[in-house]
This record gives C-alpha cells, sequence and structure tokens, in this order.
C-alpha cells in the first residue's frame, strides 16, 4: 500500500484521478484497466516502450479524448499547463515566440510563477522576437515549457519535456522542474524515455505498456523484474535517487516554510540544445474516488 504524499505532514490535495481506464483505436486495445491519482506536490514518471500507450493515456486524462471504458476526476477549476511531445505550426504563419507565449497566458495570481520569472529561469528573453518557426528543436523545448508555465497550472503535464535537448539540458530541466514543484506545489505529471534522469527527479514511476507493468517508488521499480525485462537492468553506476520519508515529514515535498531548493539552475547562453531527444493507486485511497464526471461510453 502506498503512503500517502504529504506537505507538511497533511495528506496532499489530490489533482485528478483516473480510474480503470480501457482504450482502443479501431477494435484494438491499446490501455488495459489504468488507474492512477495525481496530488499536488507530487511527480509521476510515466515511462513505457514505443506505442505502450502514454500519450494517449494523457490525452484521456487531459480531456482531449474520451476512453472506451473508465472515469476521469479533475480537481474542480483545475488548471493544467500541458507540454505536447511536438506541434506543427504553419511555416506561412507570422508568429514570434513573444506572440505564441502569450496566446497562453492566463492571469496571475498570487500563488503562481510570475512570468518574468519563466522568461528568465528559462533563459528565453533572447528569443522572444524570433519567428516561432526559426528556432532550433531544444529552443522549442524550453518555450513550450515556458508557454505550460504560463497558464499558472496547478498541474504540469508534459509530454517528453526533454525531447531533443542535450544532455546537460535534459539535467537542468529535470533539476528546475523540481525546484519550481517544491516551490509552487504543482503536481507533474511527465513522460519520459529517459530512465536514470527521471528517477532522479519522481516521487512515483509508472511502467505503462498497455496495462500497468509495475509502479511505485524509483528504487523499487528499477527492481521489478517487469521493469528489468521492458528495459534491462540498470547499470551498477547509475544511481538510483532515494526519497526518504517518514511518517510525520516528507523531506522533499514541502509547504510554506518547508521549501528547499536546490542550487539554482541557469540555463546557460552557451547550452546550445540540439538534437537528441505513481504509481498505481487502485488500492490506495486519496478521497478522490467521487467520480463527477463519467466518460464512460
Ligand atoms: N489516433 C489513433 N488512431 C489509431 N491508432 C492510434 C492513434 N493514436 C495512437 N494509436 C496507436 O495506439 C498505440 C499507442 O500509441 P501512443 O502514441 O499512445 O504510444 P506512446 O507510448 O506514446 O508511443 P511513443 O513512445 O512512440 O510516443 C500505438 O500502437 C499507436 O499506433
Amino acid at each position: 500500500m502506498q503512503s500517502e504524499p504529504t506537505i507538511n505532514s497533511s495528506p496532499a490535495k489530490c489533482l485528478l484521478s483516473a480510474q480503470h481506464i480501457t482504450h482502443n483505436f479501431a477494435g484494438q486495445e491499446v490501455l488495459q484497466e489504468i488507474s492512477l491519482q495525481i496530488h499536488q506536490g507530487e511527480v509521476i514518471t510515466l515511462i513505457g516502450p514505443n506505442g505502450a500507450g502514454k500519450s494517449t493515456l494523457l490525452k484521456i486524462l487531459l480531456g482531449l479524448l474520451k476512453p472506451s471504458n473508465g472515469k476521469v476526476w479533475r480537481d474542480k477549476n483545475l488548471r493544467i499547463g500541458f507540454m505536447p511531445q511536438k506541434i506543427q505550426i504553419d511555416q506561412t504563419l507570422p508568429m514570434t515566440v513573444r506572440r505564441f507565449l502569450d496566446l497562453a497566458a492566463t492571469q496571475a495570481n498570487k500563488d503562481s510563477i510570475p512570468r518574468e520569472q519563466v522568461l528568465d529561469d528559462l533563459n528565453i528573453e533572447g528569443l522572444l522576437d524570433k519567428p516561432i518557426q526559426k528556432i532550433s528543436g531544444g529552443e522549442m523545448q524550453r518555450v513550450l515549457l515556458a508557454r505550460a508555465l504560463y497558464t499558472q497550472p496547478q498541474l504540469l503535464v508534459l509530454d517528453e519535456p526533454v525531447q531533443g535537448v542535450d544532455i546537460q539540458g535534459q539535467s537542468e530541466i529535470y533539476q528546475y522542474l523540481n525546484q519550481i514543484r517544491n516551490r509552487y506545489q504543482f503536481g507533474i505529471l511527465m513522460v519520459s524515455h529517459d530512465l536514470h534522469i527521471v528517477m532522479k527527479h519522481t516521487d512515483q514511476v509508472l511502467c505503462l505498456n498497455k496495462h500497468i507493468c509495475c509502479s511505485g517508488h524509483p528504487l523499487e521499480v528499477s527492481q521489478s523484474p517487469d521493469f528489468i525485462t521492458l528495459f534491462g537492468a540498470q547499470e551498477p553506476g547509475i544511481a538510483v535517487y532515494e526519497h526518504h520519508h517518514n511518517s510525520q515529514q516528507c523531506e522533499h515535498s514541502h509547504g510554506e516554510g518547508h521549501i528547499h531548493l536546490d542550487s539554482p539552475i541557469s540555463f546557460a547562453p552557451s547550452s546550445k540544445p540540439d538534437k537528441i531527444l505513481g504509481h498505481s493507486c487502485s488500492d490506495h485511497n486519496c478521497g478522490c474516488s467521487d467520480s463527477t464526471s463519467s466518460n464512460k461510453s
């Protein structure tokens, strides 16, 4: 049984819950009986091979796709910042990065991350007046992340956020996500193929191959036979992040007065992003079981 995520020893608020999601495309089953929950301040990473159903599951959780069966519940008025895997923009559309970001901007509130800070943190100021079609793949990832943050999210949903980013940039993005999660208590759900970096910056790993093969703390998942079958054993030199809890307080997930930021991350102009690239909660009651939106078909 998973322990409840805590912020200052109080159970963290559930942001989203999916129960028994199944999905078929033209009669072919691509998701089977998926259940999960995401809480405030929690990072869940979805891993799985190509075609495992990761993007399909995200679309269902976001409400962009109706599942063939199952229910998705979202907290009332939940603001979700979504970073898609890729985005198609017409080459002839006259659109600067600034305009692209402003289209996503919503009214700031006292708990939200300031837009100027997002631009500064992600080192985007120098890109603002460029046509969006002219920026590099790695720059685009930073712009897409900034766009997701401009929506003042309570939940960030990131589909392969480091795709196309160089190794240093990948590490910077994951560290940055970790910092802002600690500071603003977002929930984060992300898809990644990058196992050992992800392991360091996630609370729960959910390993998907149409169904949930294994899930839980990164250390447990990395030793699970199902995980090893899918991804192979982790090399001895790869350190898996250990996240220590006790029943009273979480060392890493903190509310006011308990913020532990790592050293500030800077996305150095010299780092030229180039071409590179949970748990199953069915047994874990977070109080979200009252489903308000049934998508049963
Ligand atoms: N709109 C669609 N119509 C029919 N089949 C689809 C559709 N979208 C996805 N699929 C199929 O569903 C399966 C899961 O696709 P999905 O994109 O969710 O996988 P994924 O885990 O995100 O893969 P990847 O790691 O390659 O991005 C694949 O077999 C894919 O071909």
